[in-house]
């Protein structure tokens, strides 16, 4: 794919209907599940997302080294599943990948029983991990403020395990939501668990076989929430999203409700329209982690005040978030800074610029975030294959939307 692309739309209205892509949070974990429930689960929908591409090529591999690329669940669901099936791996990734901390998980796996080393930094991937002792423990205390993903990986082998499991979440728990998607998709795969207080008691049980829909991605849902509010004019139908879903990301239409958009549930998805926005808001992104970049580059377009709290996990995900957003919005005018410990505030500018250009930091987010500016002026977004992680036709989809787009060598 080209270095670059220049997005322009011809006339900022937006009439479309856009099939989204399947979760790749809820394909990932139906992959693991189904596999530890056998194997002959039928999987729909699964996400053409290459963070479940690559994961569903992995749970097939005999090779006896692994990389996750820069997938952070195929990483920790990864290392849990094959720490306690007691396959002898050497698990990678990314350079990036081996900046983000695994140490908690290791942890916890190494208190059950499992053999796990690490091959670089303490702490962090390459790990090489070796055949499973369970030592007949199953009451652990897990910290539950720097990723959840831990937490998931854990939850997910946890019928596995001789006597179950007990996790005590210590902390603030950060992305909740995906605990509790997490705790359905067991569910759905037979597997009973509870979650009172902060103790998640997983009983030891076999999983089932079921066939599972993965349903669309509202974290996906979010760049066309934005591309509404920017248009001059909009109505736009997405296809698949439903409104009492699993993912925690669905709160894109209650934040959006305050930046400009309208939703309307259907039996089809949604249908969003264009209403006013307000001048200031204030949100804590501890639960929608994913749904920060968005909202930034959405309030800093709009000229909307954001504040911001819960965005702990946005350092140590596909880039340091925290940063490159910074660094963009100061390319369009724009500030983000740390009022008080962990509070940011957006001070939105304004756009003097006849053109916008954005780096993406091997980051998604950073380009499906930056590319609905494009209604305001043309935008350049740098590397823009990264889409592929969670959303490869996104570009394609803008052209169906009417954007122009010209890729640059
Ligand atoms: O479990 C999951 O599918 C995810 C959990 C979140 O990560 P953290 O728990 O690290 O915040 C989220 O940011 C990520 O995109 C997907
Ligand atoms: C953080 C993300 O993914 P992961 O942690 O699974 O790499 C993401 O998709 O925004």
């Amino acid at each position: 794919m080209s270095k670059s692309l220049t997005l322009t739309h011809p006339t900022g209205v937006l009439h479309t209907s856009i099939k989204l892509p399947a979760s790749k949070s809820e394909a990932n974990r139906a992959l693991i599940i189904s596999t530890l429930s056998g194997g002959t689960a039928e999987l729909h929908n699964l996400s053409e997302a290459n963070d479940t591409q690559l994961l569903q090529r992995l749970l097939k591999s005999d090779d006896d080294t692994i990389d996750a690329e820069d997938a952070g669940t195929v990483m920790r669901f990864l290392t849990a599943y094959y720490a306690v099936t007691g396959q002898q791996k050497v698990l990678t990734g990314t350079d990036r990948m081996c900046q983000r901390p695994i140490k908690v998980l290791v942890d916890a796996l190494r208190e059950l029983g499992a053999s796990i080393n690490y091959l670089g930094e303490e702490g962090y991937p390459p790990l090489k991990i070796d055949t499973f002792k369970g030592n007949g423990k199953k009451q652990l205390k897990i910290r539950s403020d720097i990723s959840s993903q831990y937490i998931s990986a854990l939850l997910m082998i946890a019928p596995l395990l001789p006597d179950g499991l007990a996790l005590e979440l210590e902390g603030k728990i950060g992305s909740k939501p995906y605990i509790d998607m997490t705790l359905s998709i067991m569910r759905h795969f037979g597997a009973e668990a509870t979650f009172k207080g902060n103790t998640i008691t997983v009983p030891h049980q076999k999983y089932k076989p079921a066939s599972f829909h993965v349903e669309s991605d509202w974290s996906a849902a979010s760049y066309w929430y934005s591309m509404v509010a920017l248009a001059k004019e909009a109505d736009v139908t997405l296809l698949g999203p439903k409104e009492n879903s699993f993912q925690g990301d669905s709160a894109v239409a209650d934040i959006m409700q305050h930046l400009g958009v309208y939703t309307t549930f259907t039996s089809e998805g949604v249908n969003l329209i264009k209403k006013r926005h307000e001048k200031h808001l204030l949100y804590d992104f501890s639960d929608c982690p994913d749904l920060a970049q968005t909202v930034v580059a959405l309030s800093a377009a709009l000229g909307v005040t954001l504040e911001m709290t819960g965005l702990e996990s946005l350092r140590i995900k596909e880039t340091d978030r925290i940063q490159a957003l910074q660094i963009e919005l100061l390319g369009m005018g724009s500030r983000m800074e740390e009022v008080t410990p962990g509070v940011f505030r957006v001070q939105p500018g304004i756009i003097t610029k006849k053109s916008l250009n954005f780096r993406t930091y091997q980051d998604h987010r950073m380009a499906m975030a930056f590319a609905p500016l494009s209604l305001l002026a043309p935008v350049e977004i740098q590397e823009p294959s990264v889409v592929r992680k969670s959303y490869p036709r996104f570009w394609e989809d803008l052209e169906k939307a009417g954007f122009n787009i010209k890729y640059n060598d």
